[in-house]
């Protein structure tokens, strides 16, 4: 019995976008759903409570950084990374395929896997798609990732199709080395690039594996936004629609809503969490930087069209005060609030679809938050 199953629920006959629910042994979520990104075992400043409030139901987490800090072997003596940190909801980790790509230098990959050193303190590591494995079921992750190498952009067609098909076969490994089959699932990640022959190899590799759900690496590494879309519209349709489709990486508006009218379940980013400890805020009229002067008077919300706590209770100026001092609470009001906008804007996209108006609300979005018509 897989222990990730993917309920469909309906199409948007506007856009062709999916309404669904995904099963997991730490409960359900609706998608297309935004994933809070909790690298070190903490969504930097939430606490499980807050993340509860705005309906998080999944979040991310690193299998690259939990290893090296504070060691899988004590995360799993303490009973698992939902007990540690105290989120009896669903945990997805990433493998380390794109930690060890964008994080460590001197890195040398080989059929076993990747020679590198720790981006802390420059000791010599090696991770193969057995040691990701273990890690991840030493965290007791509900989803995990497949090992995979996540390619630079550009790369030349020869150098993609030697890495897939490395990927493809780092994939099968994974899946031999799982060991809890019936408790967590496994994720594939579909490589390949910007080129179709590659993403159709690697999905037909992967999808012949028969995994429970699947991932499309490779993307949102500096690739044009065009491009993105165009290798989500020849590559969703590659995979299972009875399973669940994630795009890594991926956390701006617009993205997400194009991701999602491209057939994406399941998104994740740090881009809500990193811009609003450095005093930025998405809101319906677009960013706002909080810390800018010109909200020193500015007694109003963050964004008038908001529900969050953050904008019924806080002031611009009080925000940009906070921030400009460096106070902690600062950075806790606009994480709060920027993620709570993700997950509530996932929220109009399920309800959008539900009335197949997606195509619509993305018109609205886009205009009201001054994204100018591809
Ligand atoms: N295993 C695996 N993991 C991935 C994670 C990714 N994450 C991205 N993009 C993140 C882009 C990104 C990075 C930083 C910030 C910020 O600091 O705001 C925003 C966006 N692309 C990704 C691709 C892969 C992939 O193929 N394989
Ligand atoms: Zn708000």
């Amino acid at each position: 019995m897989t222990p990730i199953t993917y309920e469909f629920i309906k199409t948007c006959k506007q856009t062709g976008a999916r309404l669904g629910r995904v099963h997991t042994p730490h409960g359900s979520f609706d998608t297309p759903t935004f994933m809070p990104v909790g690298t070190l075992a903490t969504v930097k400043t939430m606490s499980p409570e807050d993340l509860k409030e705005m309906n998080a139901n999944i979040i991310l987490s690193n299998t690259y950084h939990l290893w090296l800090r504070p060691g899988e072997d004590i995360i799993k003596e303490a009973g698992g990374l939902h007990k540690f940190m105290n989120w009896d909801r669903t945990i997805l980790t990433d493998s380390g395929g794109f930690q060890v790509f964008s994080l460590s230098d001197m890195r040398e990959i080989k059929e076993e896997g990747v020679h590198f050193r720790n981006h802390l303190n420059g000791a010599k590591l090696f991770l193969s798609p057995e040691k990701a494995m273990q890690i991840q079921n030493d965290l007791g992750s509900d989803i995990m990732m497949a090992f995979d190498e996540c390619p630079p952009y550009p790369a030349t067609y020869d150098y993609m199709k030697s890495s897939v098909e490395r990927t493809s076969r780092w994939a099968e490994r994974c899946l031999e080395a799982h060991e809890r089959k019936d408790i967590q699932g496994l994720f594939g990640i579909i490589q390949g690039g910007e080129y179709e022959a590659l993403r159709k190899q690697s999905a037909e590799d992967l999808v012949s594996m028969n995994f429970p759900g699947y991932a499309i690496g490779g993307l949102s590494v500096g690739e044009p936004k065009d491009i993105m879309n165009r290798v989500l519209e020849f590559t969703t349709p590659l995979l299972p629609s009875d399973k669940p489709r994630y795009l890594m990486g991926v956390g701006s508006p617009d993205s997400l809503i194009d991701g999602a009218i491209r057939g994406i379940d399941m998104f994740d980013c740090v881009l809500p969490t990193r811009i609003a400890r450095n005093g930025t805020c998405m809101t319906s009229n677009g960013r706002l930087v909080v810390r800018n002067a010109k909200y020193a008077r500015d007694f109003g919300p963050i964004d008038e069209n908001c529900d969050c706590h953050v904008c019924k209770n806080y002031s611009r100026a009080y925000v940009r005060h906070l921030i400009k001092c460096n106070e902690t609470f600062g950075f806790r009001l606009t994480t709060y609030h920027n993620l709570h906008f993700l997950l509530k804007l996932m929220e109009q996209v399920r309800t959008a679809i539900s009335e197949d108006r997606l195509g619509d609300f993305k018109e609205a979005f886009f205009e009201q938050y001054g994204l100018n018509q591809p």
